[in-house]
């Protein structure tokens, strides 16, 4: 597994198959994970091929996440937070919200003051970590009726889980005063790698395959344009995934990525 990160300017790492999701957890992706904490929007990404372990990382990487968001909350009886969760899957360019049954495509709206907004989308208030669980459970079962319906959709979507976290201190509640904090943390699985190139390297022309190329690619370089710390035009707009993702990524946004290695024959 190799992790990138582009605006911790953290080295990067390999890490061997013995390792376990924890030890990624604390040294890839925890600082980019907590900085939603001080206000900072990040995001965590997991890209490899179909069956590398994308899907099982990011869960516990959500999961231990999670539970150390809740810990701080814990030890800072002074600030009030409030925590939203939504989800979405694009497929084929279309966005479907997770935490609902209608699969009717979702619109995305240009907001002056927000940036780029799901329509429509779910957003609900946490009560507390059983709450999330069960919310990670009805994504789970939405996902599934999508793959029955679609075949292999998991493998060929991309799924983000947004975490927003405000907070506010308690002593200037009601007062006006401006020490609200408010960001997102974004857990987002990739389609799987191989089902880009080997789209494009065939010449397919099937929907599916440009689209999953489109988002892919269009991620790449939005990337290695901010990485780089180049000027210029940066694509966000030239597909669905990174247009939601804008605000997490620019900016002072922080960036995560998590690169799952199959050892299979086929995909050395
Ligand atoms: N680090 C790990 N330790 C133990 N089992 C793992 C690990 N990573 C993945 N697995 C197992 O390997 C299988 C494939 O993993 P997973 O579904 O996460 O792959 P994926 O890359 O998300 O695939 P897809 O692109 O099809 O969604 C699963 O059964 C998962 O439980």
């Amino acid at each position: 597994m190799f992790i990138s990160q582009s605006t911790a300017r953290l080295p990067d790492r390999v890490f061997d198959p013995e390792c376990s999701t924890r030890q990624v957890y604390d040294e890839g992706a925890k600082e980019v994970a907590l900085s939603v904490l001080s206000g900072i929007n990040s995001s965590i990404f997991a890209y490899g091929q179909t069956s590398s372990g994308k899907t099982y990382t990011m869960l516990g990487i959500t999961e231990h996440s999670m539970a150390e968001i809740y810990a701080y909350i814990d030890q800072h009886p002074d600030r009030e937070f409030i925590l939203r969760f939504s989800a979405m899957e694009i497929y084929n360019e279309a966005v479907r919200d997770l935490l609902s049954s209608d699969t009717t495509p979702l619109r995305l709206l240009d907001d002056p003051e927000k940036g780029t907004v799901v329509e429509k989308l779910t957003e609900e208030t946490l009560r507390d970590k059983g709450h999330l669980l069960e919310l990670l459970a009805v994504c789970e079962a939405q996902r599934q009726i999508g793959e029955t319906a679609l075949n292999e959709t998991s493998s060929r979507s991309h799924q983000i889980l947004r975490l927003t976290v405000e907070s506010s201190a308690k002593q200037f509640l009601g007062k006006g005063n401006s020490s609200t904090l408010q960001a997102c943390v974004n857990f987002v699985d990739l389609a799987g790698s191989e089902r880009a190139s080997q789209t494009a390297a065939s010449g397919m022309r099937l929907k599916e395959g440009s689209h999953i190329n489109k988002s892919l690619l269009t991620l790449g370089k939005v990337i290695r344009q901010l990485s780089g710390g180049r000027n210029g035009h940066i694509p966000y707009r030239d597909s669905k995934l990174t247009r939601i993702l804008q605000s997490s990524l620019g900016g002072n946004a922080r960036t995560a990525i998590i690169c799952t290695m199959s050892p299979a024959h086929c995909h050395v």
